[in-house]
């Protein structure tokens, strides 16, 4: 295990990387969860005297969602209510400068790190402790926390170098998202397990069901990939209408691994009964998988399917969900999602609900996030951790320990 901020000396000089990537909109970062779960690990921070000096990315080069950490800067003070500075620099003369500045108690976000050239390559923890953003940076802090866990599959500079030269802890999200996250390996559950499986990206779950087969008693299909699965079942559907994008690329792949996995685990995987698609009239309106039509839309599982998941989540000792059942984001298509959500919710199994988009229901349904025992922050980091991968970047703090 790795050490966590109760093991710091108060008082301290500290280098705190987070991770705010948000979506954009007009150039501006768009306040998200990740700004107010970092803003309670600064809070503590502050709290026991010490000074912060934030480090975290934006986007990746070439996109245009790769912007600066300006507007970040301004969304976290709002968070925290209280003046954080924001320095165009990274290690440069400017931000060692506003650096050795700082005062117990004041915040200082540095530029989106991805704009230093030695940040990206992914390389081993040694070669970046090495880089000259590391050594330049490294010796103006007395100490380094890793709040990052939704970017700690990334063996990147701000990740995996400091903690090699630095003395490193894990703030407060990167311990409580590992906790959670890494329950079903850590975990003994007494009851059955339950997954529920959906959103758009088929590849990404696929090694999941593999990987988790000694610990998941049932899986629960919705959203594409449960399209997928339903046609590897021989059904109607799974096919890209209307110009969409999600489905035929995503079959060309992965079709012989998904009938693998249908014949391998078929008596685990739940797959749904009836779809929703949109009438003629404008509302939604359902049919039984066995009368699906190739050329049609569906966008939300149906009801009877979204009753007997709700009804074998309830019978769960614990709940993992990744990805919604249908697109909840049209509420004509929210049922399947809100209602196994809900149903987690009434219940009183260990659950996770993970992926940054899927979260977003809790709130826009007005579920209460506490009747969940964790709602992650993280997509790519949290499938990872289900599949039981390790995340490098705890891998380095825990070595470091
Ligand atoms: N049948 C469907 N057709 C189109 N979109 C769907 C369908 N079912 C679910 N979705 C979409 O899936 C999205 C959620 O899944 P997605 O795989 O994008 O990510 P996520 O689980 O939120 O995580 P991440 O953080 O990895 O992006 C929702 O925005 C929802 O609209
Ligand atoms: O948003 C995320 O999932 C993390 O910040 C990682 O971002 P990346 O996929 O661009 O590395």
């Amino acid at each position: 295990m790795f050490d966590t901020i109760d093991d710091l000396e108060p008082g301290q000089r500290l280098l705190v990387r987070v991770d705010l990537n948000a979506p954009v909109e007009d150039g501006r970062g768009q306040d998200n969860r990740r700004f107010a779960r970092h803003a309670d690990s600064i809070r503590a921070l502050l709290e026991d005297d010490h000074a912060v000096t934030v480090m975290a990315h934006q986007g990746r080069p070439g996109r245009d969602t790769f912007i600066s950490l300006e507007s970040h800067a301004e969304i976290l003070a709002d968070h925290l209510d209280r003046p954080v500075d924001f320095v165009a620099d990274t290690y440069g003369e400017e931000a060692l400068e506003a650096i050795d500045d700082l005062e117990t108690g004041d915040v200082l976000v540095l530029e989106n790190v991805r704009m230093c050239e030695d940040e990206l390559p992914e390389k081993d923890p040694e070669e970046h402790a090495d880089s000259e953003f590391v050594r330049t940076l490294a010796p103006h802090f007395d100490a380094y926390v890793n709040d990052a866990y939704s970017a700690a599959h990334r063996a990147h500079a701000s990740l995996v170098g400091f903690p090699l030269v630095m003395d490193a802890y894990a703030g407060p999200v990167m311990d409580a998202e590992y906790t959670a996250n890494s329950a079903i390996q850590d975990r003994e559950f007494d009851g059955p397990v339950t997954m529920v499986l959906g959103g758009t990206k088929a590849e990404d779950l696929i090694p999941v069901i593999e990987q988790v087969d000694e610990t998941v008693d049932r899986f629960c299909l919705g959203g594409i990939v449960g399209e997928l699965f339903l046609r590897a079942a021989g059904h109607d559907v799974g096919y890209d209408v209307d110009g969409t994008e999600f489905f035929d690329h995503q079959w060309d792949d992965h079709a012989d691994t998904i009938e693998r996995i249908l014949e391998t685990y078929g008596d685990r995987l739940t797959l749904a009964t009836d779809l929703a698609y949109e009438g003629d009239d404008g509302d939604r309106a359902e049919v039984d998988v066995e009368d699906l039509e190739k050329d049609t839309s569906y966008l939300d599982v149906g009801s009877d399917t979204a009753d007997a998941y709700a009804d074998l989540v309830r019978d769960s000792e614990a709940v993992f969900v990744k990805g919604a059942l249908g697109v909840f984001e049209d509420e004509r298509f929210a049922d399947g999602t809100v209602e196994v959500l809900r149903a987690i919710a009434e219940t009183d199994c260990f659950s996770v609900v993970g992926g940054g988009d899927t979260s977003r229901a809790i709130k826009m349904y007005g579920l209460d996030e506490a009747d969940f025992s964790h709602v992650s922050i993280a997509g790519g980091a949290y499938v990872r951790a289900l599949t039981g991968d390790t995340l490098v970047g705890v891998e380095v703090l825990e070595r470091e320990a």
